[in-house]
């Protein structure tokens, strides 16, 4: 021993060499059997026949088993048989006196699955599975058919209870059975297997594989009340994938009248890929994803591969088809509502823990990913008519998506809205909606005028920057990301959409105030748009104006009047200034107004003139063709063309009201 050694003396309660174990052979599992199966609880038992039942799934994907027998007894002892080649059972070299069968059990990290010479695309791949449910077992006997002989062993908490025996010899028969009972010094008294969680372990595996036949039996008093699952049952699908999606839609209708479904195999004999998804109308999705037979719940690389190719694909059909709104659909889309069943199998897979929950094999994404997507392309162009149904119901799922999310942000903001007004809004003073009024101003000069020209106690003035969105047009994603209009609905505060409601205005009338020309028309007509559209209520209830600037003002030596429009200031020229030499000046926006004008020609309460904007009542039935046909009318007017609009607005009776307030 080296001085350094020598010199570490240990005191009573120090922490020292002495506190470090070093557990053996299959101790470490019975300490810690969380780190192996995931816990000791009702999964983490129901794991223990997953290990098993992987290793004779192995053993048929490798060609060399074809049947699988899967047994539940009363005492909740499960045998497991397979018709493989059997664990061998010859002297290890490396252990002289021991078998491979008992090194196998006894010895974490052995097994065949390490080189890929034995078996090709494995589940098992740890050298772990089965010990581990030896260790976990406090009683396990194995049994193994091969070169025409029956040997047997048992086992109890990963100790052999005894030699390697022979049974004799044995005809039509070989392969492995592996019968365990799991420790209730481990699982607890009592804990039990669920018969219908097992059977389902087992039909899905049968789907998974089409080569193999599995039995499945259980004890019928186990079953109980559970009318479900079958005391026995031989389980075989030809049909492997597809078969197991007509079974999980039963009568349930899907948007295409097949399924996507299909294998390939991956270049360069790295596996294969097969999939079968549908998207039933009732849009109860489920994915569920396998890497060599084994369940992978919280999916991983092979999943990502696959989304990849369905919302790229979907993309490009929507290109194809000219339909720019599939720009809008996100992988999300197309998977949720969608039932989809994956499997893949790959050499050398790499898990997330023994449990193989998720796939971690990076490779499987892009493998998946190429095999699908060609194969998704034909499938989508093969039948367009059903392929756009598909599109069309994805992209509304996409809208109603975006609209939510809309819907509760704006729903915050209202929230918020006592302490986060806008900065640009110049508020009132008065603390009640009674008597109040906002401008909604075009451009900051204007603003600038009208805060000037205003009266501080019951106006308010909001300069909105540049062209509101035409909200006529556009998504409900650019809707909200529109900041004028977030501004807008965050100053009156009475929300949009379902969440309106006129008792939370702020204001009692909202007057729409721009320039009296065609831009100005264009930004009212747009503001209207919005209103009719997002706010109903708003103009319902008669809260909403337009306010009419003038355009010329008239004046001959001290006298000056407003016109409103070419034709108003023809009329005075031709009565009150008839025959006089008149000063004509126009404005070209609110803004070059001296406020002092402004206030005067179209915000003075007591000179102005406004327009009530109305639509028909929605309630009244008698209106309701008339409500139809404003809406198409707003629908076709927010469209093209400004002058269209600006005549709109001027000579439309029923939509606008000429009103002194
Ligand atoms: N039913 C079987 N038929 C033939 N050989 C088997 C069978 N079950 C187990 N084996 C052999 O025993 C070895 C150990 O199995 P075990 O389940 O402990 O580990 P594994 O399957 O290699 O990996 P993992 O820990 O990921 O399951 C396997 O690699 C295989 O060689
Ligand atoms: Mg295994
Ligand atoms: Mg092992």
């Amino acid at each position: 021993m080296s001085d350094l050694f020598q010199n570490t003396v240990r005191k009573e309660d120090s922490y020292s060499a002495q506190d470090i174990e070093v557990l053996e052979g299959l101790e470490p599992v019975r300490r810690r059997p969380g780190m192996y199966i995931g816990g000791t609880d009702e999964r983490a038992l129901h794991h223990l026949v997953a290990e098993i039942l992987d290793n004779a799934m192995d053993e048929a994907v490798a060609g060399h088993a074809s049947r699988i027998d899967l047994e539940l007894a009363l005492d909740a002892t499960v045998t497991i048989r397979d018709n493989g080649r059997g664990i061998p059972i010859d002297e290890h070299p490396k252990y002289p006196g021991k078998s491979a069968l008992e090194v196998i059990m006894t010895t974490l990290h052995s097994g065949g699955k390490f080189s890929g010479k034995a078996y090709a695309t494995s589940g098992g791949l740890h050298g772990v599975g089965l010990s581990v449910v030896n260790a976990l077992s406090d009683r396990l006997t194995v049994e193994i058919a091969r070169d025409r002989q029956l040997y047997t062993q048992s086992y109890s908490r990963g100790l052999a209870v005894g030699d390697l025996v022979g049974l004799g010899p044995v005809n039509n028969r070989r392969g492995t059975t592996i019968k365990f009972h799991p420790d209730p010094l481990i699982f607890g008294e009592g804990a039990a297997f669920k018969p219908e969680r097992l059977y389902r372990m087992a039909r899905s595996k049968a789907y998974l594989y089409k080569g193999v036949e599995i039995r499945w039996a259980c004890d019928p008093e186990l079953l109980g009340t559970d009318a479900v699952t079958p005391a026995s049952e031989t389980l075989r699908f030809p049909g492997g994938l597809n078969d197991y999606l007509t079974a999980a839609l039963k009568d349930r209708k899907a948007l295409t009248p097949a399924p996507f479904a299909g294998e390939v195999p991956f270049p360069g004999d790295a596996g294969r890929a097969e999939w079968a998804i549908a998207w039933p109308e009732d849009e109860e999705g489920f994915i569920h994803s396998y890497c060599n037979t084994v369940p992978t719940p919280q999916g991983g690389s092979h999943e990502m591969g696959l989304r990849a190719a369905l919302i790229r694909g979907l993309k490009s059909f929507g290109e194809l088809v000219n339909n720019k709104r599939a720009g809008q659909v996100t992988a999300d889309d197309v998977f949720g509502g969608a039932n989809i069943l994956l499997s893949v199998f790959i050499r050398d897979p790499s898990f997330q823990g023994q449990t193989k929950e998720k796939l971690a094999t990076a490779e499987a994404a892009r493998l998946v990913e190429a095999a699908v997507k060609d194969h998704f392309d034909h499938w989508l162009s093969a039948d367009p008519a059903a392929s756009n149904v598909l599109l069309d119901h994805l992209i509304e799922k996409a809208e109603e998506r975006q609209r939510k999310r809309q819907a509760k942000e704006m729903s915050r903001k209202t929230a918020t809205r006592k302490l986060r007004l806008p900065g640009k809004l110049a508020d009132c003073s008065r603390n009640t909606p009674d008597g109040t009024e906002v401008f909604l101003v075009e451009g900051d000069s204007a603003g600038g005028s009208a805060k000037q020209a205003r009266n501080r106690e019951t106006q308010a003035i909001l300069p909105l920057r540049g062209k509101i969105l035409n909200v006529a047009s556009a998504t409900a994603d650019k809707m909200r990301a529109n900041q004028e209009l977030s501004d807008l609905i965050q100053a009156l505060g009475c929300g949009v959409g379902r969440d309106f409601s006129s008792e939370k205005l702020r204001y009692e009338r909202v007057i729409i105030m721009t320039d009296a020309d065609v831009d100005g028309a264009h930004i009212a007509s747009l503001l209207m748009t919005f209103f009719y559209r997002e706010m109903p209520g708003l103009i319902q209830n008669g809260h909403l104006y337009l306010a009419l600037p003038p355009l010329y003002r008239v004046s001959h030596g001290g006298k000056s009047v407003y016109a409103r429009d070419d034709i108003h200031k023809e009329e005075l020229l031709k009565t009150v200034f008839a025959g006089k030499k008149v000063e004509l000046s126009r404005f070209k926006g609110l803004g070059e107004m001296q406020p002092s004008q402004l206030k005067e020609t179209t915000m003075d309460p007591t000179k102005r003139t406004l327009l009530r904007v109305v639509v028909p009542d929605t309630h009244d039935p008698e209106m309701r063709g008339e409500v139809e046909q404003t809406k198409s009318l707003v629908e076709s007017l927010m469209g093209r063309k400004p002058e269209l609009r600006f005549q709109y607005i001027q000579d439309n009776a029923k939509f606008v009201q000429d009103i002194d307030v």
